[in-house]
């Protein structure tokens, strides 16, 4: 079944839901769940830690289905630890009624939608959108999403809600319903009908069976590879106990996540209705109030125009009725969201479609929504002229990304040591032990020796560590390799030119890594390479410098002739269908006609994507997104690549590697990790990476060492040396010792001699500059920011500009996502700094720049660092600098942690140290004299 590309963190869109009516809507408590601190847009995890807001909505107008007080106490005592996932549907006692009520209403209504499909002549669309597992979930979520759910027990329905056999069943006894009801009036057999016989085959389905039937035995294992029963049963019990083990890790982190999200639920007091305080919806979209609150539904919207994009997906913009500016909104590109016509007052739905955020205009009055194109469809076309209201649909990525991590396992599992699996080899590798081992090389089934270069290599440009991993990683009989190497040592240099190298000698290649970021690095490097590269995953999500190879923009460039010829037939028909309306058997040949015409369109595009695919040598996602049935369905490849794997949690490794015949993982373990949530799933090991597990294997034979860094100079490099790794990392001559002032036009300053500065907000004699405090971000993200540290880093900016500086070789960086906003704010108005950039530290992992302004943000009484005090955040914050660190900080807040009190103690030692006050430079950094200042 069809899922064509993806939302938030992963990269799976779904095809849109049907069309549903006659739903209600109920009042609801919404969360905002807001990027704070550190993390970077596209890591879910980190959206996790973040504080969840939430915000009360108003009751809309229309009658409301209220879960009484007492059901809802009743039905608190259900823990969401007590739900168990062993495949079978979750009932009234695991659950509780009010929740059991909940789901019955959202499968209800889609039962209804189900029907009403055949009875419009709609059902072969259904049909094709419909499949077991995780598609049906998805179908099913827009339903869910429309019913309020029981107050208190959110984090038991966003559970259940992608719990699939829980749903199956409901579906099927409120379709039976449903059918029972109708055809008991008509008098017909309601079995026959073409819902039914759809919902029979869905269960026979063999997908269906293993999901629903987890815990049924595994297969019986036979002798693999050659090796006799005992050894192969030995390895399979080692793979069962990971992946049981694994599986309730991931269970814990699921439940810790949403215990999270009721806890902030329930810190929210219930809403007192008679206070008043409540608003209607359209309040908070025509009123510009400062105590607007950020919320994930927007009304009043009408719909200005549409555009197609891929997959059939239409582009539709929307703008604020009246001209009017958006509210404050959580709604960000990528999210998945429920598109609805409405009232004035929100109220009234009639029809819902589910698409995906794709941006929010920068006029502040618009948003763009990716939703699939139903030509001649009378749901789509319903939204044209009417009031839209546009809700997030909370929640799913992250249990989509569960759901995938947990399926990748029973992957592993059932199918890892079968004689189909692609990955076999690599299977036995990870999960035998010394003896297995062995035997693999004695028997040549692996090989872990060099390969031949025959000179292909580009003479100068690698070390001899770097060529050592090259030669190892060609070496097609060599399952694994860790490519292990501390920051600027040329790992992603390498990857590019093993993936060239391999694709040279015929391999295709999969190219993974945890974050789009990561993976958008990647597609940077290896897009001048001339290879055929193809990236896939959610449009929105994906680096506007990289989009050129995204599968969505290389389709569309392929399909534009096709499709401007469409539009010129569409539009004869168009105009032959007016002119003949009076006769209704010509018209409704031309109507035949034009839904012929889309057919062949969408027909088109499935041959035009399935074609880029298969003629593309290297396939790029992340992790997560490479459980696309899109990448699923391709042949194996040769050769499974994962950078920055030591920030993937392993389950999540194994989605890409049980699709290659052999894997390589680069990485570093110093860097960020995996962001785990639960400290029983910390410590009962779901944090520790595949790469830092598999090179501690077979005395680390699998592993390869980087140790000669090319990227800072030896000041910056020599704090990270010791710190992190034992002083182990050298530098090499050609970095060790160079300045902003060896780039050309860079004028001799005191700064651009200087490769580490410490500004401190803090005075010799103990006070704190004017307007450095840190301030919590009231928009209630949790995050903070520091008003003082941003003057104080503009004006830096403008300092290193002035000394001629290139602004695109200035990063600036911050673990807090408010002063993140906040910089980019201030740096917008100063001309001279367009093209400096501005990013978390977790979203500049993997890249690096001439000069590097970090601002810390922290100054408390309390000396409170948060997580500024991560040293693998810290060592990747510093590291990305080649020439130049600036650390903007309160060294009196900084220093209550001891690891960050050693990093100023270092750059005191041996760098530069200025006492920095943004009021003498005129605040914004705007007409301040550029003389330089002098170090105090
Ligand atoms: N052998 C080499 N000779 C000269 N420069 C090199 C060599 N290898 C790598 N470099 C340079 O070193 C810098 C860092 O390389 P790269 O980004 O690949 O490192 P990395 O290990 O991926 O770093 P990180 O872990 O921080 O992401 C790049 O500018 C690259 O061009």
């Amino acid at each position: 079944m069809e899922v064509a590309s993806c939302f938030s963190c992963s990269n799976q869109l779904p095809k849109l839901c049907l069309s549903f009516k006659n739903l209600q809507l109920h009042p609801k408590i919404f969360i905002c769940n807001n990027n704070n601190d550190a993390s970077s847009s596209s890591s879910t995890k980190k959206k996790r830690r973040s504080k969840t807001k939430i915000i009360n909505k108003p009751k809309p107008a229309l009658s409301t289905t209220r879960i009484s007080t007492s059901q809802t106490q009743e039905a608190k005592a259900v823990n969401v630890r007590t739900l168990y996932q062993n495949g079978d549907p979750l009932g009234r006692r695991d659950v509780g009624k009010s929740v059991v009520h909940w789901i019955c209403q959202g499968m209800k209504a889609m039962a209804i939608d189900f029907d009403a499909a055949e009875t419009q002549g709609e059902f072969c669309e259904v049909r094709q959108r419909m499949g077991p597992g995780l598609t049906f979930v998805i179908q099913a979520q827009p339903y869910l999403n429309a019913v309020p759910m029981p107050l208190g027990l959110e984090a038991i329905c966003l559970k259940v809600c992608t719990h699939y056999p829980t749903l199956f069943d409901h579906f099927q006894r409120e379709l039976r319903d449903v059918l029972q009801h109708k055809k008991r009036l008509a008098d017909t057999d309601w079995r026959e009908t073409e819902s039914w016989k759809l919902l029979k085959e869905l269960a026979n389905s063999a997908q269906h069976r293993a999901i629903a039937r987890k815990a049924s035995q595994p297969k019986p294992v036979k002798g693999v590879l050659g090796m006799n029963f005992d050894k192969a049963k030995a390895i399979q019990t080692r793979i069962d106990d990971f992946t049981n083990r694994m599986s309730e890790l991931l269970r814990i982190e699921r439940d810790a996540e949403l215990e999270f999200t009721q806890e902030e639920l329930n810190a929210i007091p219930t809403p007192d209705e008679s206070s008043g305080t409540l608003k209607p919806i359209e309040f908070l979209v025509s009123h510009g109030q400062a105590q607007q609150e950020l919320c994930d539904t927007i009304c009043n919207l009408n719909v200005v125009s549409t555009s197609t994009g891929l997959g059939g997906m239409q582009l539709v913009l929307f703008r604020v009725e009246g001209n009017h500016r958006l509210p404050p909104t959580t709604l960000s590109p990528g999210d998945m969201v429920c598109v609805r016509t409405c009232d004035s007052r929100g109220a009234g739905t009639t029809s819902c479609m589910q698409g995906f955020v794709n941006n929010l205009g920068d006029d502040g009055c618009s948003i763009s929504v990716a939703l699939e194109s139903r030509c001649g469809d009378p749901t789509f076309s319903k939204l044209f002229g009417k009031n839209v209201r546009i809700d997030r649909i909370p929640g799913l990525a992250d249990a989509l990304t569960y759901e995938r991590d947990c399926e990748a396992l029973m992957m592993l599992q059932k199918n890892g040591l079968q004689k189909k699996n692609p990955s076999i080899a690599v299977v036995a590798t990870l999960f035998g032990d010394k003896e297995d081992f062995s035997w693999l090389k004695e028997n040549h089934l692996a090989d872990f020796a060099e390969a031949e270069l025959d000179g292909q290599l580009g003479s100068g440009s690698f070390d001899d560590s770097q060529r050592r991993a090259i030669t190892l990683g060609l070496n097609k009989k060599r399952p694994v390799l860790i490519v292990q190497g501390p920051p600027g040592t040329g790992k992603t240099g390498l990857l590019k030119e093993l993936v060239v190298l391999s694709v040279q000698q015929g391999e295709r290649v999969l190219v993974t890594a945890p974050t789009n970021a990561g993976v958008d690095n990647i597609v940077e490097k290896l897009s001048k390479t001339g290879l055929k590269i193809v990236r896939v995953g959610n449009p929105a999500r994906i680096s506007p410098a990289v989009a050129s190879k995204s599968l969505s923009e290389i389709v569309n460039s392929k399909f534009e002739s096709f499709r401007a010829e469409f539009e010129r037939k569409k539009t004869d028909l168009r105009k032959d269908l007016r002119h003949c309306l009076k006769d209704d058997s010509l018209a409704a040949g031309i109507r035949q006609l034009l839904k012929q015409l889309g057919k062949t369109l969408k027909k088109k595009e499935k041959e035009i994507v399935k074609e880029v695919l298969a003629g593309a040598q290297v396939v790029l996602a992340t992790n997560t997104g490479a459980a696309d049935p899109l990448i699923r369905r391709l042949d194996t490849f040769d050769l499974v690549v994962i950078d920055e794997a030591a920030q993937a949690i392993e389950p999540s490794c194994w989605i890409p590697i049980l699709q290659g015949k052999r894997c390589i993982l680069a990485g570093d373990q110093c860097q960020l990790a995996p962001v785990i949530l639960s400290r029983s799933a910390l410590e009962g090991g779901l944090g520790v990476s595949l790469l830092e597990r598999a090179a501690t294997l077979h005395e680390g034979v699998l592993a390869t060492i980087l140790t000669t860094q090319y990227r800072m100079n030896d000041a910056i490099a020599c704090w990270a040396s010791k710190e992190m790794y034992g002083g182990l990392l050298k530098s090499s001559p050609t970095v060790a010792s160079h300045l902003l002032i060896d780039s050309p036009f860079v004028k001799p300053t005191w700064i651009t001699q200087c490769s580490l500065l410490l500004l401190d907000t803090r005075m010799p004699y103990g006070s704190l500059s004017v307007g450095c405090e840190e301030h919590l971000d009231p928009a209630g993200t949790g995050s903070f920011y520091n008003e003082g540290e941003a003057d104080i880093v503009v004006q830096h900016v403008f300092f290193l500009v002035y000394a001629g500086v290139s602004p695109t070789a200035i990063a600036v960086q911050s673990p807090y996502v408010a002063q993140v906003q906040l910089l980019r704010d201030r740096l917008d108005e100063l001309p001279e700094a367009a093209g400096v950039e501005v990013a978390t530290i977790d979203s500049f992992q993997g890249r690096e720049a001439d000069a590097v302004i970090i601002s810390m943000v922290r100054s408390n009484t309390l000396g409170a660092v948060g997580f500024l005090g991560d040293s693998r955040r810290m060592n990747v914050a510093i590291t990305r600098a080649r020439k130049h660190i600036a650390v903007v900080c309160d060294s009196s807040t900084i220093c209550h942690n001891t690891f960050l009190a050693r990093l100023l103690r270092y750059i005191r030692y041996f760098g530069r140290v200025k006492h920095a006050d943004p009021g003498t430079f005129g605040g914004s950094g705007l007409g301040m004299d550029p003389m330089l200042p002098s170090i105090s």
